[in-house]
């Protein structure tokens, strides 16, 4: 493919593609320290889009404010066509059905089994799936697609680091979501569970046809699950492309992530 056509394929993306949600011109100061400084992103239908920041960069306060946690000072912020900062808890309560979590630390509840973590969600939500029908079967068929059936009656701490992580998927799975939200996700593994967490991430995304955010620091899990990374520097989003585009990159700020 020449380059224009390149050009044209991408401008004919950004104007056809679905935006599961959409960040515009997000500000956020603690005190006298900028955080965020006109933060833009867009996640697109189906896809897996990393985000890099250094430590203190201000990930967490963008996903918060993305999902309501936290009240941003500017700067509009849609999921799925909805602005979340007007809608009521109700009706932020419902989209959040549409989002799954996977947050540091799997948070598991370690007073559950395994079943009852995974049961946990449905009982919430029943409103968004009706009357739950078999919750048994749900249960053992995200159990089932995470490799993990065999654990339904076990305790959390029964179980391994990565086996944690995979329940904890299995968890944000079950309700169906659009749109999943990773905060580093193989934080805390050592490197062949971390691949095997990738890997599930990759099939999760084929299978339901979810769209991701992912923030990792792990350049492994970035470059192997990415279509597209941005990287968060200086409270705005630097810079943007595959990884293979950003790796190639002189600039000094964006190498930084890749040494
Ligand atoms: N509630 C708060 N009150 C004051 N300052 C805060 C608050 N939340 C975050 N900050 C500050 O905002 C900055 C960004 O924090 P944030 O947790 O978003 O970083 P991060 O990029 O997620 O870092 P890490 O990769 O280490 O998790 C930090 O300087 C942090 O101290």
């Amino acid at each position: 493919m020449s380059r224009l056509e390149d050009i044209q394929s991408r401008v004919e993306d950004v104007l056809t593609r679905k935006r599961m949600f959409e960040i515009r011109d997000l500000k956020k100061r603690f005190g006298s320290k900028d955080v965020l400084n006109g933060f833009n992103l867009e996640l697109f239908e189906g896809e897996n889009l990393v985000i890099m920041g250094k430590s203190g960069s201000g990930k967490s306060v963008m996903i918060k404010c993305l999902v309501g946690l936290m009240q941003p000072d500017s700067g509009s912020i849609k999921i799925m066509d909805k602005d979340i900062t007007t809608l009521n808890r109700k009706d932020l309560d419902e989209l959040r059905t549409e989002i799954g979590f996977l947050f540091q630390g799997s948070a598991l509840y370690d007073s559950m089994t395994v079943r009852e973590n995974l049961e946990f969600p449905l009982r919430r939500h029943k409103r968004k799936l009706g009357v739950i029908g078999d919750t048994d079967q749900l249960v053992e068929e995200a159990l089932e697609n995470v490799g993990l059936l065999s654990t339904i009656d076990l305790m959390p701490a029964e179980l391994s680091g990565g086996m944690q992580r995979r329940v904890a998927l299995a968890r944000a799975l079950i309700l169906r979501p659009k749109i999943i939200l990773y905060d580093e996700p193989t934080s805390g593994l050592d490197p062949i569970t971390a691949k095997e967490i990738v890997e599930l991430m990759r099939r999760v995304q084929r299978q339901y046809q979810t769209s991701s955010l992912i923030i990792t620091h792990d350049i492994d899990c970035a470059r192997v699950v990415s279509e597209r990374i941005v990287l968060l520097v200086d409270g705005v989003d630097y810079a943007q492309g595959t990884f293979e585009e950003l790796a190639a990159s002189d600039d000094e700020k964006i190498q930084a992530f890749f040494k």
